[in-house]
């Protein structure tokens, strides 16, 4: 035969779960969309069409929202994990599980009556998790995107290599602005390790992050990445790697000379948010020791 089948998964991507949970007249939300990704002998499936390894995707979509009513959503990787060691134990063919879950927030409105079931989508981040299951150990990745920050000053740029075609002006008070996208690699890996409080853990993180952003004085968004990663592996003992992608999104002073008018000051200064094209730098954090498995490009994962 000239080819061989290579890596392959399949499962059903993108099931929207969103549980109610009543307690009295307060409600609480959970929003997920959870993609289940299987793989093990699925040789005949391809090379032959025999479906007789092959949980139907519908089943596992089936699996998703049973599970959401049975044992209830804690946590986004609390699901996961739930639902991983169910496909890789309960199965046979299948020796691996990859759950992907986004979450996305609600946020109560408060209402001047006793009723507690009105909620507004939150504008921020999304958070997300990805969770691996052999049959053996557990990989936990979990992060967020879209969580757009800004520093108005105590950011810099200057002293960077200039050539023939360099025109950007040195900068000694600019706008810092991105919008982060990150994500970090748990040290549970074993069933026999006390599991970390996911959200717990998930909220820490958020704002040590976010500490790091506002706290440093930034020469490049190079330098203040490596802070935001630092004081997360610093202050978190769970996580041992952290990645983080970030757009630079540039602020422009905006040229008012034609109409005489200076806009040369930090002080009142308008700018224009440009929006492409962005630098992007990206990097990993890492506990010293730890070996890296969190992709290079975050859109893999
Ligand atoms: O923080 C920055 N890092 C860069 O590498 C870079 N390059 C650039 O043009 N502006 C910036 N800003």
């Amino acid at each position: 035969m000239p080819t061989i089948l290579g890596q392959n998964q399949y499962g059903k991507a993108e099931n929207r779960v969103v549980k109610i949970t009543r307690d009295g007249a307060t409600h609480h939300i959970k929003d997920l969309n959870v993609s289940v990704a299987l793989s093990g002998d699925m040789d005949d499936v391809h090379y032959n069409g025999s479906n007789a390894n092959v949980l139907p995707t519908d089943t596992t979509k089936n699996t998703v929202y049973a599970f959401a009513k049975e044992h209830g959503i804690e946590s986004a990787e609390q699901f996961g994990i739930h639902l991983a060691r169910h496909f890789v134990t309960s199965q046979q063919p299948i020796h691996r599980a990859r759950i992907r879950i986004e979450e996305y927030a609600w946020e109560r409105i408060e209402t001047s009556g006793e009723a507690r079931h009105s909620f507004v989508r939150t504008g921020q981040e999304t958070r997300v998790t990805q969770v691996t299951y052999d049959g053996e150990s557990w990989e936990v990745v979990s992060g967020l995107k879209d969580l757009t920050v800004m520093n108005s000053t105590d950011s810099e740029f200057w002293g960077y290599v200039k050539d023939r075609y360099t025109t950007l002006k040195e900068a000694y008070d600019r706008i810092l602005a991105t919008s982060v996208s990150s994500r970090w690699r748990f040290n549970w890996t074993d069933d026999a390790q006390p599991t970390p409080d996911w959200d717990a853990s998930y909220a820490q993180v958020k704002q040590h992050m976010l500490r790091a952003f506002a706290e440093t004085y930034s020469l490049s968004l190079q330098q203040t990445l490596y802070q935001m990663g630092s004081r997360v592996i610093e202050e978190c003992a769970e996580v041992d790697e952290i990645r983080f992608s970030l757009p630079n999104s540039h602020h422009f002073l905006v040229d008012l000379e034609p109409f005489g008018i200076k806009n040369d000051t930090p002080d009142g200064a308008v700018y224009f948010a440009a929006d492409r094209p962005y630098g992007l730098i990206e990097a990993t954090v890492l506990r010293d020791g730890c070996e890296p498995r969190i992709p290079v490009d975050l859109t893999n994962l």
